[in-house]
């Protein structure tokens, strides 16, 4: 794979648009005649930003500001998660917005691309003001999502139980239940089978493809993982299972490391009853900063954006970089760690695995009839492996990154729905 150009942004400056905007920029050349469309993938079809007050549990009214932004919508309705975090801006949501409409063309989902998120500290609520938020929030948005416009799903700080809130206050704006409003529901509401790790599965799966392309073996291998949330515990349970090693984990509250291996299964009972990895008995602490540093064959980051910078790529030591964030690359960061060898599977292929069961879940309420979820598996695994198979011949034969190669892939199917649609009038 050849190194494209080193990029003049720096992370100091860049924000997730700008850094979307930047890989839109790369895939052009690459697009033929389609270019001539390549401004819509540059422009939001439809940002909404929302006031959304609660009564706190002491009587006060709060006021936070939400967002849901339709990036695109050629292929399908949009689709994509709700982030629940105090640092969430519209530039956020925008990018976020924009990978899943190249994550869902990528694996070939019919979908484009949405994403919801309120700036919200979700830890500093308690259950009912939490719960008070969801539902205005999703009253405040219901005008652009349902089951065949937006279909909402979880993200950073929210999971099945803001889902099921989420699918509640909408069935009883529009008078039915509605199972297909949101996806990454409980069981219990019409949620599916496998859509809790799927996210983690599929980061494995990338991973083991990737691997196998390089004669890498995936047992006996060291993992790191930056993030131990739903996306990253799932991963490093699922490492660990396939005979992986895990061997540093970090989340907010700290960074563990522990060279003869972590059992996720253990470290996860510690975070449930002490709020996060800090503390772990069976393992060092080490400063955060370093978890992304740490020798190893693959390493994940699941958190959040921007981990990955001009200023720490010289130091990773990973062979394969499996994104289970969005964004958590800098471009600056792509071309230092494309320049050293080191393999990156792009965010848009490596985490599609929570989507793609979401979609599963989604086509499953419609039908009102559920699968196993060894055929969910089954399905997840096939999709994500021949995504990334389609995606790894492109960059072998364009000579670019793999995520080049991703958004090739993407953008055509994107560029081509719009050409076929045309412009009205
Ligand atoms: N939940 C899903 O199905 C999907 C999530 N993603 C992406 O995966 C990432 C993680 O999402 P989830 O696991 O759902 O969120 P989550 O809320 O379940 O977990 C987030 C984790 O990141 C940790 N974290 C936050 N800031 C950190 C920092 N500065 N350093 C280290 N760890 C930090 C938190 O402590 C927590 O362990 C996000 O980028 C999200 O957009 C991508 C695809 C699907
Ligand atoms: O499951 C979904 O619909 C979206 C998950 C998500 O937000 C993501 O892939 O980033």
């Amino acid at each position: 794979m050849k190194s494209e150009p080193l990029s003049y942004l720096s992370s100091e400056t860049i924000g997730p648009w700008e850094i979307y905007l930047a890989q839109v920029d790369r895939v052009t050349p690459y697009l033929g005649k389609l270019a001539y469309w390549v401004e819509d993938l540059k422009r939001p079809k439809r940002i909404l930003i929302v006031d959304v007050p609660i009564h706190t549990d002491d009587g006060a009214v709060l006021h936070f500001e939400g967002y849901r932004v339709h990036h695109n919508t050629f292929r399908g309705p949009a689709k994509g998660g709700v982030r629940f975090h105090q640092d969430v801006t519209l530039s956020e949501v925008m990018a976020l917005s924009a990978w899943m409409t190249i994550k869902n063309a990528a694996v070939g989902l019919p979908y484009g691309g949405g994403k919801g998120g309120i700036r919200v500290d979700p830890r500093k609520l308690s259950p009912g003001e939490l719960e008070r938020l969801t539902r205005r929030y999703t009253s405040e948005i219901g005008l652009i999502i349902g089951p065949d416009k937006d279909i909402p799903a979880p993200d950073v700080g929210s999971g099945a139980r803001e889902m099921a809130w989420m699918m509640d206050t909408y069935s009883m704006n529009v008078g039915r239940t509605t199972p297909g409003v949101v996806t990454g529901k409980p069981i219990a509401v019409g949620g599916s089978l496998g859509r809790q790790d799927a996210t983690g599965r599929g980061v494995f799966v990338a991973a083991a493809v990737a691997a196998e392309k390089i004669g890498l073996p995936v047992e006996g291998s060291r993992v790191v993982v930056q993030g131990f949330g739903n996306v990253g515990n799932a991963a490093a349970r699922i490492f660990h299972e396939a005979g992986a090693k895990v061997v540093a984990v970090s989340d907010v509250t700290g960074a563990v490391r522990n060279d003869g291996g972590i059992d996720p299964h253990d470290l996860l009972q510690h975070v449930a009853s002490l709020g996060g990895v800090k503390g772990y008995p069976k393992a060092e602490a080490i400063p955060a900063s370093e978890v992304l540093t740490v020798p190893c064959e693959f390493l994940v980051p699941a958190a959040l954006e921007k981990q990955i910078t001009e200023k720490n790529a010289w130091q990773v030591q990973a062979k394969i970089v499996v994104e289970g964030a969005n964004g958590p690359t800098v471009p600056a960061a792509d071309d230092i760690l494309n320049e050293r060898g080191v393999i990156v599977v792009p965010d848009v292929i490596a985490n599609a695995g929570g989507v793609t069961v979401s979609y599963f879940e989604w086509v499953q309420d419609f039908n009102s009839f559920f699968w196993t979820e060894a055929e969910i598996n089954a399905r997840l695994e096939r999709l994500m492996r021949q995504s990334l198979e389609a995606v790894w011949q492109v960059a072998q034969d364009k000579k670019v990154s793999l995520r080049t190669a991703a958004y090739i892939v993407a953008a055509t199917r994107v560029l081509e729905a719009r050409s076929l649609l045309g412009l009205y009038p």
